[in-house]
């Protein structure tokens, strides 16, 4: 089983509007709300592919339970810490004419430390039957910045294999951990180092810095220039499919997804990476709602993987 854990989850509200420009009135062509946040984007991935996946963090709320239900609903187990402040909405809006997506995500509400300890016993028990937990996205208020590390720690101890998808400091401290994998895009990966990258040279030098701290690999998204992925023995480079984008949002927590599955079923490198390269594909032509295994399938045939190293 996969369990995915979202410290952060949020309804997402998505508005198409053609010509959206700040400081006037703007007409909303089109919205949809999800369950959102990028451990349970994660979860519909794996959901999607066939297998058995739990998600947990915090929610509370009218929005923590439609949350709930709409996970359940969908096949997907849940687990969470109940809290007694509403889960925040974050709202994407799509420039159908521009081609832009502009995201304006909410912090979450403060999560109080007899809250936390409830987080920490659940990810003990449910790591004892997970082969891969997934950690991803932004803290609240509240909970201590080495909380990745805590967790991947928790869930190590446990046998358990840990993606870690998160920005800045988490980052940082989650790798001190030695997660299995991480999965940065390219802007947290220099927000985070604090440097400017300038060319896949660069990505590639700085994966190896993790690697050589006990990371199993890493993988850089770089948005419609691709990815890459830096193992101790191997340099790969995705190729982007091209598709009529209808959303960028959660493009990254498909890869992810789809690379916890390969993980889960000790697939080969590269096999994990065409599967992961067509999820996040799918993800940004069709969404983040479930999909069936046969249209990732048919993205994979158009994957290519080069051998940089
Ligand atoms: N405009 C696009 N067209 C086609 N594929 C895309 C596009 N943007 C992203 N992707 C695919 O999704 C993957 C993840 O996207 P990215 O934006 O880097 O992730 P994140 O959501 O973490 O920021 C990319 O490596 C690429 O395979
Ligand atoms: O926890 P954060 O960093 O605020 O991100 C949460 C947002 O990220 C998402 O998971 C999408 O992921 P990306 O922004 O990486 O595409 C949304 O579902 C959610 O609103």
């Amino acid at each position: 089983m996969i369990t995915t854990v979202t410290l952060n989850p949020a309804v997402d509200k998505t508005l198409e509007i053609h010509g959206f420009k700040p400081g006037v009135v703007n007409r909303i062509q089109d919205s949809r709300v999800e369950a959102g946040g990028k451990g349970i984007n994660v979860s519909k991935v794996v959901k999607s592919l066939g297998a058995n996946t739990l998600t947990t963090g915090f929610v509370g709320g009218e929005s923590g339970k439609w949350i709930n239900q709409c996970l359940e609903d969908e096949g997907i187990q849940t687990d969470f810490v109940w809290i007694n402040q509403e889960t925040r909405t974050n709202i994407k809006i799509v420039d159908t004419e521009a081609g832009i997506i502009t995201d304006i995500n909410d912090r979450g509400k403060r999560i109080e430390e007899v809250y936390l300890r409830e987080l920490y016993y659940k990810i003990k028990q449910w790591a004892k039957i997970s082969k891969v937990m997934v950690f991803a996205g932004s803290i609240p208020e509240g909970l201590p910045n080495t909380i990745y590390n805590d967790l991947i720690q928790i869930a190590r101890n446990q046998g358990c294999k840990t993606i870690l998808d998160a920005e800045g400091d988490r980052l940082l401290q989650g790798i001190d951990a030695k997660p299995y994998m991480i999965k940065p895009n390219i802007h947290e990966l220099q927000s985070s180092l604090k440097v400017k990258i300038n060319d896949e040279k660069d990505v590639i030098y700085y994966c190896k810095s993790f690697i050589n701290k006990g990371i199993n690999f890493v993988v850089v998204s770089m948005g419609d220039k691709g990815a890459l992925l830096v193992s101790d023995n191997q340099v790969l480079k995705a190729e982007v499919i091209p598709v009529e984008v209808k959303s960028t949002v959660g493009a990254g927590d498909s890869m992810v997804g789809a690379f916890s599955y390969g993980i889960m079923k000790n697939y080969q490198l590269k096999e994990t990476f065409k599967l992961a390269v067509a999820a996040a594909t799918l993800s940004v032509s069709k969404g983040t709602t479930l999909h069936q295994i046969h249209e990732i399938e048919e993205f994979k045939e158009q994957v290519e993987i080069k051998t940089l190293r």
